[in-house]
């Protein structure tokens, strides 16, 4: 089932039953769900079956990093389980990127294909650790551009940099954003955040949202005030 909300539910439980129990009180016509690294080591393609078969378009987010071959067929493993998205990352380089949509396209697979530019936890000096002395703008907007010419269909990146990628790769480059923070919730390990409304009006195409929705006291109230704050209900 489609849906037009910009939400994405990120699913971060160390079960399949956890993880369903919210996908039930959650509505495929209202948003979609991300299956990460946890969840995904826990239950494997069982949880994109279940998820399917209650009508969700599924975001798996396992954020791939490796020589040119192995990505491809990994891309491929995601998009033939038929998953609406899948990321690398942007910093696996050019060739990389490049064997990953030439795979998708030589099998006909429609998936979406976006590349993880620097993640929404670290700031400069966690660059500066691994030798990038560039600032962060600098570089989520070096990778974007380097997604962008190898093919992919957006990036992931803070909701604070979408304003930059929208004016470097245009409006149909997806620009899907974690990071994102009502102003009811904790900022938790995040470092570049933003509210749902300003992601959006920053030009953000997706927002991701995990514990201000999945570790409140209600869920289902606090997607609610989400939404509303959207102009959504
Ligand atoms: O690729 C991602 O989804 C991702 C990239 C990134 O830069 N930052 C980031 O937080 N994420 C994911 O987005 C989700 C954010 O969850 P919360 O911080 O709980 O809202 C987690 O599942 C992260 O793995």
């Amino acid at each position: 089932m489609a849906t037009d909300s910009p939400i994405i539910i990120a699913l971060d439980y160390p079960s399949l039953d956890a993880a369903l129990c919210m996908a039930d009180q959650l509505d495929p016509a209202r948003c979609r769900v991300k299956v990460g690294k946890e969840l995904f080591t826990r239950s494997g393609p069982a949880v994109l079956d279940a998820l399917h078969g209650r009508g969700f378009e599924v975001f798996l987010d396992l954020k791939f990093h490796d020589i040119p071959n192995t990505v491809a067929s990994a891309v491929q493993a995601a998009a033939e389980q038929g998953v609406w998205m899948v990321n690398v990352h942007a910093s696996g380089g050019r060739r990389m990127m490049e064997a990953a949509v030439q795979r998708l396209e030589q099998q006909h697979l429609t998936t979406h294909l976006i590349a993880v530019t620097v993640l929404t936890s670290m700031q400069a000096d966690d660059l500066a650790d691994i030798g990038i002395n560039i600032s962060v703008k600098e570089h989520v907007e070096r990778l974007a551009l380097l997604a962008q010419h190898s093919g992919l269909q957006g990036v992931v990146c803070s909701a604070q940099e979408s304003a930059d990628i929208q004016t470097l790769c245009g409006d149909a480059f997806l620009k899907v954003t974690p990071g994102i923070r009502p102003t009811f919730a904790s900022v938790d390990d995040q470092q570049r955040i933003m509210t749902p409304s300003a992601a959006i009006e920053a030009g953000s195409t997706h927002l991701v949202i995990g514990r201000p929705i999945t570790q409140a006291d209600d869920p289902m109230a606090a997607l609610h005030m989400v939404e509303e704050e959207l102009g959504q209900r």
